[in-house]
């Protein structure tokens, strides 16, 4: 691809330095290594399926917008304190089941990770927090080969309708409570955005459970282009950053 840097993360250095910060994200996450922590709370998520606004294909993934004028769908509890709240949530994926998540367990990857992004109410909106350090909470959700996901379907239904770059359409009433594992439990570590401008400002949340997708619906999300309407298609996959350097960080994790 000639114009964008979307699929060439080891030339993210070279328009921002901070790829090669100290807070980097996504991160293998070495069970084993991760340091249970007591004192970390149950995660609360309360989303009102009313403030679901949109869906756009944004170039480089395809994110579900939220209504962020008021606390009617906020992260509280977990390793934050104060109250987030869910800005938008999209997915990255690869163009085979063998990869697409961007952090991974053991070395092992997922063929699909779910972000649902928060942004802190000590700031005055998305992107003033997406420039602090505690400015933005982002809640990872490993997919996981298996049968098919009704409550996915929605949102793969929706892609029809913005197979192009900038392509967006209307998606109300979606309760992105329905996209996330029985259990909470959690690994917890300072982050980064996985995307330009790679900004240190996320913590990030991974949850240990999957849920399940099927093939089917994977090709799905790979019915995505890349490219805008009238460009020669290219097929959105394999938008994943891949595993960044701990840098000496601690992960945590809410569960023994
Ligand atoms: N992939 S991610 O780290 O969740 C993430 C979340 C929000 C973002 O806003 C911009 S801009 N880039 C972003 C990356
Ligand atoms: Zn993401």
């Amino acid at each position: 691809q000639l114009h964008s840097w979307v699929r060439r993360p080891d030339k993210w250095g070279e328009d921002f330095p901070v790829a090669n910060g100290p807070r980097q994200s996504p991160i293998n996450i070495v069970p084993k290594e991760a340091q249970y922590d007591s004192s970390l709370k149950a995660l609360k998520l309360k989303y009102d399926p009313s403030n679901s606004k949109g869906i756009l294909n944004n170039g480089h993934s395809f994110q579900v917008d939220f209504v962020d004028d008021t606390d009617s769908s906020t992260l509280t509890g977990g390793p934050i304190s104060g109250t987030y709240r869910l800005k938008q949530f999209h997915f990255h994926w690869g163009a085979s089941d063998d990869r697409g998540s961007e952090h991974t367990v053991n070395g092992i990857k997922f063929p699909c990770e779910l972000h649902l992004v928060h942004w802190n109410t000590k700031y005055p909106n998305f992107g003033e927090a997406a420039s602090q350090p505690d400015g933005l909470a982002v809640v990872g959700v490993f997919l996981k080969i298996g049968a098919a996901n009704p409550r996915l379907q929605k949102v793969l239904d929706a892609l029809d309708a913005i197979k192009t770059k900038g392509k967006q359409t209307t998606f109300t009433n979606f309760d992105a409570k329905t996209l996330l594992p029985p259990s909470l439990d959690y690994w917890t570590y300072d982050g980064s955005l996985t995307t330009p401008p790679l900004l240190e400002s996320v913590t990030w949340i991974v949850l240990k459970e999957p849920i399940s997708v099927s093939s089917v619906q994977m090709a799905k999300f790979r019915s995505l282009l890349f490219t805008g309407e009238g460009e020669a298609p290219c097929c959105m996959a394999d938008n994943y950053r891949p595993p960044q350097p701990l840098k000496g960080r601690q992960v945590r994790a809410s569960f023994k």
